[in-house]
């Protein structure tokens, strides 16, 4: 028979994973000010989350409280299903925080082969010499890190996030002080985590990047979520502008069978399906086959920049 213990751990083992982060009504104020304000949200696993909001905004001390770094007034984290503070959870979570420091007699190989050891992961030198590669430092493996750029330890402190094979990625501003080189790569490390099931929160002000990246996004403004989605919800759905002359019937039909048709004189829009790429070519030379003339074709759905400055703005008119 088998024992009540081992049917319960196979009834857990069936479960769905827990999300990698579940905050609910986080509360934080420093004296009379209140950082952040009831915020809930959840990341789930191989998901990338980014984490939107002006200076002020909360960002940072949602983070902290996140990775138990700092003590909420209120609310509750369960980091990969664990509380924040359990050293278990905190083995599996890669952080890259706002400012870094790391030791500057060290060298970068010593940095990451300390920070292997203090996770506690059994990770050989081969692999973490791979993480030093994959962030830009291969060359620079042997250097102190005392003699590093600021962008260099920025790089490091991404590896030292990454090395102990984390299923939980928490990056601060992680291309603060890299070049545009640096930001493509991070973004590249982001795509190949989510890739790997790997789940990553992402604060950054680049709003290109972040809507690069990002399956879902967080906005904060204040303190409190001012809005969250995915980035159809809340951006809308794609659509195409297109500048036409000689539409006949057959054309029309065939603007129509693309998606959802409006027409103003000769400007038509066309909403796109998600994941749309070869919708548009084909269209135009459909079009073009059908003997319309085609003057203008333009990409259409507003940017995370104008949604984010739109929800920044009605949150003010709603205070004033
Ligand atoms: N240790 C602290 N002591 C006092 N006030 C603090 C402390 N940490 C944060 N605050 C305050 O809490 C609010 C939120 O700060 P936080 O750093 O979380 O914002 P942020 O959204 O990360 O901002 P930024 O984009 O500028 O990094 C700010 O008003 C800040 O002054």
């Amino acid at each position: 028979m088998t024992s009540p213990t081992a049917a319960a751990e196979r009834l857990l083992a069936e479960l769905p994973p827990s999300p990698a982060v579940w905050c609910q009504g986080l509360r934080k104020r420093y004296g009379r000010r209140t950082a952040v304000d009831g915020v809930s949200f959840t990341v789930g696993r191989g998901e990338v989350l980014g984490l939107l909001g002006p200076n002020g905004a909360g960002k940072t001390s949602v983070i902290k409280m996140l990775l138990g770094l700092v003590r909420p007034d209120a609310g509750e984290v369960l980091l990969l299903g664990r509380p924040a503070r359990d050293p278990q959870a905190r083995a599996r979570v890669g952080y890259l925080p706002e400012l870094f420091r790391y030791q500057p007699w060290l060298s970068a190989a010593e940095v990451l082969a300390l920070h292997v050891r203090l996770s506690g992961a059994a990770v050989p030198g081969a692999e973490q010499r791979d993480v030093l590669a994959l962030v830009g430092l291969a060359d620079r493996a042997g250097d102190r890190v005392g003699g590093f750029s600021k962008g260099m330890q920025q790089r490091l402190g991404l590896a030292v996030a990454l090395v102990a094979r984390p299923e939980l990625v928490v990056l601060d501003e992680p291309t603060s002080a890299l070049d545009p080189l640096g930001r493509v790569d991070v973004r590249d490390v982001v795509l190949s985590l989510r890739e790997r099931g790997v789940a990553v929160l992402l604060n950054s002000h680049l709003i290109g990047e972040v809507e690069r990246v990002c399956d879902r996004v967080v906005i904060l403004d204040r303190g409190r979520v001012a809005a969250a989605g995915t980035l159809a919800e809340l951006l809308g759905q794609r659509e195409v502008r297109l500048r036409l002359d000689g539409v006949d019937a057959r054309a029309e039909a065939r603007l129509a069978a693309t998606g959802r048709l409006t027409r103003s004189g000769d400007r038509f829009t066309v909403t796109l399906p998600e994941d749309a790429d070869a919708v548009v070519p084909a269209l135009v030379a459909d079009l073009v086959a059908l003997g319309v003339r085609v003057h203008a074709v333009e990409p259409g759905r507003i940017s995370l920049e104008e949604r984010l400055l739109d929800v920044l703005r009605s949150g003010q008119a709603a205070q004033s």
